[in-house]
């Protein structure tokens, strides 16, 4: 039988480990396409590309908001929600979180 979290996060990785460990596991929802899985959902008809973009502008404008209210915890939850949604599209895209790696990489 084979193992259904293969290629998913684990709990025993390193916490800075855990931006691979997401996008391992939404490259593996966007392979499997399980039934009530949310990530999944976005990359069907349900939800789609559109929904993972007006989930960005949302996101973005709640980070901001969170921000000018000096609402830290808000910032840092809006944050994860925009992050996730961009390694969504990232997915989408056909694009690796290492193409980011490499991107931020060259600006030092
Ligand atoms: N990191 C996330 C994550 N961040 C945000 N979200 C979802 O993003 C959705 C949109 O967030 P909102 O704050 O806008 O909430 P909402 O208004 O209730 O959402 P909608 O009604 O608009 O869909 C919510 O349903 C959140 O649950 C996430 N869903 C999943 N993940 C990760 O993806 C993994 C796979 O999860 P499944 O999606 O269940 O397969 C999980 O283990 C998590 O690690």
């Amino acid at each position: 039988m084979s193992d259904p979290t293969e290629g998913e996060a684990t709990r025993d990785e390193p916490p800075e480990a855990v931006l691979d460990e997401l996008f391992a596991t939404i490259e593996s929802r966007q392979e499997e396409l399980p039934e009530g899985s949310y990530t999944a959902s976005l990359f069907t008809h349900e939800k789609g590309e559109n929904a993972v973009l007006e989930k960005i502008g949302e996101e973005t404008t709640e980070a901001i908001l969170a921000a000018k209210d000096d609402d830290r915890e808000e910032l840092t939850a809006e944050s994860a929600d925009l992050v996730y949604h961009l390694l969504v599209l990232f997915a989408m895209k056909d694009l690796d979180i290492d193409d980011l790696r490499a991107e931020l990489r060259e600006r030092f």
